[in-house]
């Protein structure tokens, strides 16, 4: 199978650079609409689908972002590795806005979406004890240090469902529980992506130190807005040194990504719902008997 590498650019990311035969394409899928159209191309040979997350002009909340939508547009169009970019508050003195941290681990304290794929009439449940790639996330790690930032690898990511920013006691909670930077789209998407067996890594861009820091009475949107700006550059730069990074056939990786759904369906062939069979044709085709 030929590589793809999709990204997902969050708040201050709408656009990449220099893709060559740059076309931004409508997609549909049985999950609805995407939050936008999907700019695709090829950069350095390697073929490059881009969405971003809220849509262009910043759109869709945390929360009504179609994260189901987004997943299955990547799939159908033959994306094989998607990269996430995130803004993120910090939840630790060590990490300062401006810095990159490549996330592998998450906490999932959102309520009000959508998380799965499957449902009644084909029932499936997959593992996320190791959510994203180890893979796609070394190459990003590679790539982030190529653009000059400093950056943190490996950390555990808060999912709130927003859109207010934490209380104090929610940010001294999540410190406590040991948790490094915090979110509000990082869930389900990651969730999603393993369903459908896509090499996922999260990017995310630290914008602010949450309410917990002593020197910040609350989070204010200007200033992570004003970060976020001038993250931006830097995560273009970074997806521009993907393709030399991850050049070549797509395949399997050691987190096993591309095996997610050997044995997650529960529902007993005879008993599933034909309208799931078709919905699920683009996600779990490959397991299924179609
Ligand atoms: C502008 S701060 C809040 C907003 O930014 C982050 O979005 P994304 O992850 O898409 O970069 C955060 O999760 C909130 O949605
Ligand atoms: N402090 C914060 N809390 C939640 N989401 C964020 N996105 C950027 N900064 C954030």
């Amino acid at each position: 199978m030929e590589k793809m590498i999709g990204v997902i650019g969050g708040s201050g990311v709408y656009q990449i650079d220099g893709l060559e035969g740059a076309e931004w394409v409508t997609v549909d899928t049985p999950f609805g609409a995407p939050s936008d159209q999907v700019l695709t191309g090829t950069l350095h040979g390697v073929k490059m689908a881009f969405l971003p997350r809220h849509g262009r002009g910043h759109v869709e909340t945390p929360t009504t972002v179609p994260y189901r939508a987004n997943i299955a547009a990547m799939k159908q169009l033959g994306v094989t590795d998607l990269v996430a970019v995130s803004a993120v508050g910090s939840l630790k003195e060590a990490y300062a806005p401006g810095d990159f941290l490549i996330v592998d681990q998450y906490i999932d304290r959102t309520f009000a979406r959508e998380k799965s794929f499957f449902g009644p009439g084909m029932v499936g449940h997959v593992s996320v004890a190791h959510p994203v790639c180890a893979d796609l996330s070394a190459a990003c790690a590679e790539a982030a240090r190529k653009t000059g930032v400093k950056v943190h690898e490996g950390g555990t990511y808060v999912a709130m469902e927003g859109p207010q920013f934490s209380t104090k006691a929610e940010s001294e909670l999540y410190r406590q529980w040991g948790a490094d930077v915090i979110g509000m789209t990082g869930m389900p998407e990651v969730k999603l992506a393993r369903e459908a067996e896509l090499h996922y890594a999260c990017v995310a861009m630290i914008t602010d130190f949450d309410c917990w820091h002593p020197d910040h009475d609350a989070v204010d949107v200007a200033q992570v807005v004003a970060v976020a700006m001038k993250n931006a550059s830097k995560a273009r730069d970074l997806v521009a040194a993907l393709p030399a990074l991850l050049k070549g056939a797509a395949g399997e990786c050691t987190t096993g990504c591309t095996r997610a759904l050997d044995s997650a369906i529960m529902t007993a062939p005879d008993k599933r719902s034909a309208e799931m069979k078709e919905k699920l044709k683009t996600i779990a085709g490959r397991v299924l008997d179609l």
